[in-house]
């Protein structure tokens, strides 16, 4: 085991960028999106710097670069509603989980340790992407951005997953690939570790000082 482990009792992972590699169907609803309101469609390079902060904040994103100006309410509230009905199409057709995600997940399981998900995905996708690549019995908890009133970097949803289990803060761990993730950590009074491979808005997750970066998960365990 990792030496950040030694007292964890809970393990709140991240989805996006660090679980699974989730951006070439994330940038095709982006880019349907677009394109089914005759806008210019960003791709997959821009897409993978504008994930993190939820579906909603991602169109807004989008929206700001193909119109050359932020939008209006209510036309991000249509480019939103096209994005979800184009991911929950395909929300899990080129999407793979990471090499060692598994083999990290199985091997905390198995070590007694309860394993929770928190995501800033809204929650209707979380339990398609984790059935389809086969994780769906790993976890005690799964949240989405949209499933408490706060989302990451806000501490709420790792606050609510700790003291759904009576575990400590002290005694949990946040593992995430940005910002946000490593934020949201530090304030609920969580130890943090980082992946460096995900999607922090193009900046080195290290800035956010997490207590341990790992290149793979697998030396999670
Ligand atoms: O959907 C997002 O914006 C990011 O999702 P994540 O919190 O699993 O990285
Ligand atoms: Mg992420």
């Amino acid at each position: 085991m990792h030496p950040l482990l030694d007292d964890i009792r809970l393990v709140a992972f991240d989805l996006d960028g660090t679980l699974v590699d989730s951006v070439p169907d994330l940038a095709a609803a982006v880019d349907a999106a677009l394109v089914d309101l005759d806008l210019p469609p960003p791709g997959e390079a821009k897409v993978r710097d504008w994930v993190g902060n939820g579906s909603r904040v991602l169109m807004e994103r989008a929206l700001a670069e193909a119109l050359g100006e932020p939008p209006s309410a209510s036309r991000l509230e249509a480019a939103h509603e096209r994005f979800l009905a184009r991911y929950g199409q395909a929300p899990c057709v080129r999407t793979r989980l990471y090499p060692g995600a598994r083999e990290a997940l199985d091997g905390l399981a198995s070590s007694g340790r309860r394993l929770v998900l928190v995501t800033n995905k809204p929650e209707a996708f979380i339990l398609p992407i984790l059935r389809a690549v086969g994780i769906e019995q790993c976890f005690a908890l799964c949240l989405g951005g949209d499933s408490l009133p706060r989302r990451k970097p806000d501490p709420l949803p790792l606050t609510h997953a700790a003291d759904r289990f009576d575990v400590a803060p002290s005694r949990c761990l946040m593992v995430g690939d940005s910002r946000h993730d490593i934020a949201a950590g530090k304030a609920a009074g969580f130890r943090t570790l980082a992946v460096p491979y995900g999607y922090n808005h193009g900046e080195p997750v290290a800035a956010s000082r997490p207590d341990a970066i790992v290149e793979s998960l697998a030396e999670l365990v």
